[in-house]
């Protein structure tokens, strides 16, 4: 009897031996690295460099790796299989020099939400359709009768006054600002600015907001890992997806709003301008309705997020270090005074303050791994075979941080950006990437930074509240943005 059991026991042992050994061979056949290709650490079977990631520091878990291999590595996140370069000389490699070759976007699971039409996850001729008719237009709004530095200004009188309300006392500026600065790009796509007590819009702003915030959890991480056992499981990845389709049905109403009071001979927005492209379009249908949703949604989260993140680090950064703001005030009160709101032309004059914004990018460090692109043909970079689909992640952060390119990386200041006293420009400053595939909204994001800092500091100082410490720590999602603060604006 014992014996039968002895042998039933160690038959289902072997089995299940058996098994484990066979999945482990069919891991290891699957994901076997070709070839040339980018050296890594030990990896586990399935799971491959899970146990090196910090879920909530990527950054220095990416560095501890580069450090060890290189800068030029591999690493396995699950399914999914990255090359991350580093430094500048390999990241302008990969997004200058053989550009065309890194080109296209992965079709990651959760960058699901930005769909594969529009802008932002689109590629080949599609994206580059996308990309050139989005360009276009928007310049010509631009140029058009009221300037996009028109709109900025109006919306920075609009923010001083709501800033002005708290009078002095401790607030959380968070969606005072995302309402501004998403405004703007509403202004130009949707023809209209929204009230910040307009409550769908503040709705959809939270929306958004959350939606940002989620993309950094550990579950929507590990979602991107293995979306087909994940995504059974409960977590933040459906969040994410019940957002976007509300916001998509928020801007299929404005669209089908502008469809019923259309005139094809004048255009008053971005839709305007897309709807008479689908009416004559003549490039094999690239130009199309779920486009038109797709390229509004992206413009709106890509140029809401970024932009007012980055005026949150300012005005943190403005409470941190006050000698630094004072500096900036001096200068706006000699080039600009109280007297009239800061125009574009002022940033020439302005060399300290211009130094500033550049440093908040550079220390924010907002996007630290670029967006992801994808191999569109086989390449060698730097004597490693990338073959047709490898995904890259180009590091910003070691290009930003890198120590022989800053003299204090890892310090607030503004001093990298200036010489003489006048402003500097550095090869090392690339927050808005490199490249015909760099940020699109590059032009708009730098006038929307320079027109609502200056006009807040013009108006406001910025202090820390009674009895409060600050905290510099960044929070992870879709961007590193400040952890939740409140702050005193008081008037000047
Ligand atoms: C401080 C503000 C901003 C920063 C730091 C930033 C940064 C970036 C980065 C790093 C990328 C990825 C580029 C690449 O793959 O090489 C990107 C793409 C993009 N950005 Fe921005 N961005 C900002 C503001 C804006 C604004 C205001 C808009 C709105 C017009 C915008 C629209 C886009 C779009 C549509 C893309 C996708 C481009 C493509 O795939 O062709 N961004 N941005």
């Amino acid at each position: 009897m014992l014996r039968f059991l002895w042998e039933g026991i160690s038959f289902q042992m072997l089995l299940i031996f058996l098994v484990v050994f066979l999945l482990v061979i069919a891991d290891y056949m699957t994901h076997r690295k070709p070839k040339h290709f980018p050296p890594s650490p030990f990896a586990f079977p399935f799971l491959g460099h899970i146990h090196l990631m910090n879920f909530s520091n990527p950054q220095n878990a990416i560095q501890k790796i580069n450090e060890k291999c290189g800068d030029i590595f591999s690493i396995r996140m699950g399914n999914v299989t990255f090359v991350t370069v580093n430094g500048l000389r390999l990241v302008k490699e990969v997004l200058v020099t053989q550009g065309e070759n890194f080109i296209d976007r992965p079709q990651m699971p959760l960058a699901e939400i930005f769909s594969k039409a529009g802008l932002i996850c689109s590629n080949g001729h599609l994206w580059k359709q996308q990309r050139r008719f989005t360009l276009t237009t928007l310049r010509n709004f631009g140029l058009g009768k009221r300037s996009l530095e028109e709109r900025i200004q109006e919306e920075c009188r609009y923010l001083v006054d709501v800033f002005r309300d708290e009078q002095g006392n401790p607030f959380n500026p968070h969606f005072k600002i995302n309402n501004a600065v998403s405004n703007i790009i509403c202004s130009v796509t949707f023809g209209n600015r929204f009230d910040y007590h307009d409550e769908k819009f503040q709705k959809l702003l939270q929306l958004m907001e959350e939606m940002a915030t989620l993309q950094g959890k550990v579950m929507s991480q590990l979602y991107n890992a293995f979306p087909s056992i994940i995504k059974f499981l409960p977590g933040p990845h459906h969040t994410i997806f019940k957002n976007l389709r509300l916001l998509k049905s928020f801007v299929e109403e404005i669209i089908n709003k502008h469809k019923e009071d259309w005139n094809p001979s004048e255009s008053r927005d971005f839709i305007d301008s897309y709807l008479q492209k689908i009416a004559k379009d003549n490039d094999n249908g690239t130009f199309q309705e779920e486009n038109l949703v797709a390229c509004v949604l992206d413009l709106l989260f890509a140029g809401t997020e970024t932009t007012s993140t980055t005026i949150r680090w300012g005005l943190l950064y403005m409470a941190a270090y006050p000698e630094i703001q004072a500096r900036v005030q001096a200068e706006i009160d000699s080039v600009i005074k109280q007297g009239r709101q800061p125009v574009l032309e002022d940033r020439n004059n302005m060399p300290y303050t211009n130094a500033v914004i550049h440093e908040v990018q550079r220390k924010g460090n907002i996007i630290p791994f670029n967006a992801p692109r994808e191999t569109v043909k086989d390449t060698v970079v730097d004597g490693f075979l990338l073959p047709k689909g490898t995904i890259m992640l180009t590091n910003l952060t070691s290009v930003m941080f890198d120590k022989n390119e800053w003299e204090t990386p890892e310090t607030f200041n503004p001093e990298h950006f200036l010489k003489d006293g006048q402003f500097c420009k550095r090869e090392s400053f690339v927050p808005f990437s490199l490249g015909k595939r760099a940020c699109l909204g590059e032009a708009l994001a730098r006038s929307e930074l320079f027109l609502f800092f200056t006009a807040l500091l013009q108006k406001f100082t910025f202090h820390v509240p009674p009895d409060t410490t600050l905290n510099l720590d960044f929070k992870l999602g879709i961007t590193l943005s400040p952890q939740p603060y409140k702050i005193c604006a008081v008037p000047r």
